[in-house]
């Protein structure tokens, strides 16, 4: 290659933008864009031992810290269920979560990504 990793954007980062790009699409309120906090939800950071949000997981594709669409996809999952668990079942952020994961689920299913790696190269 002309120039080094570094400076051409690698296509697997490009994969893993693209994903959260359609995931987040898919948060119509932006519940899940920033970091939960204590003050708008009480008791949240005793609750929940390993917060996950949407502008975490870009961060970590910005830094390559996923190796593989599964470390990317445990994100994805824990944060869904943090939702199910901090929040009551009647709650909107409990209903947005299961939604949530079950559309996302289903879009990082072995086939799915299989087809959209093809179509991005
Ligand atoms: C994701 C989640 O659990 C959540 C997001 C939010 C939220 C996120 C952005 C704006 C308003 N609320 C929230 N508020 C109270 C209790 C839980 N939450």
């Amino acid at each position: 290659r002309s120039n080094t990793e570094e400076e051409e954007p690698n296509s697997f980062k490009m994969f893993l933008q693209y994903m959260t790009r359609l995931l987040q699409r898919k948060d119509t309120h932006g519940f899940f864009a920033f970091p939960v906090n204590d003050i708008i939800a009480p008791g949240y950071s005793s609750i929940i031992q390993k917060p996950m949000d949407f502008s975490t997981i870009n961060g970590k594709v910005e830094d390559e810290e996923y190796t593989s669409t599964n470390e990317y996809k445990k994100d994805f999952v824990l944060m869904c269920q943090n939702a199910m668990i901090y929040n009551r079942p009647e709650t909107i952020y409990y209903k947005e979560a299961r939604r949530l994961l079950h559309s996302g689920v289903k879009q990082l299913t072995k086939d799915n990504l299989l087809l959209m790696k093809r179509t991005l190269n």
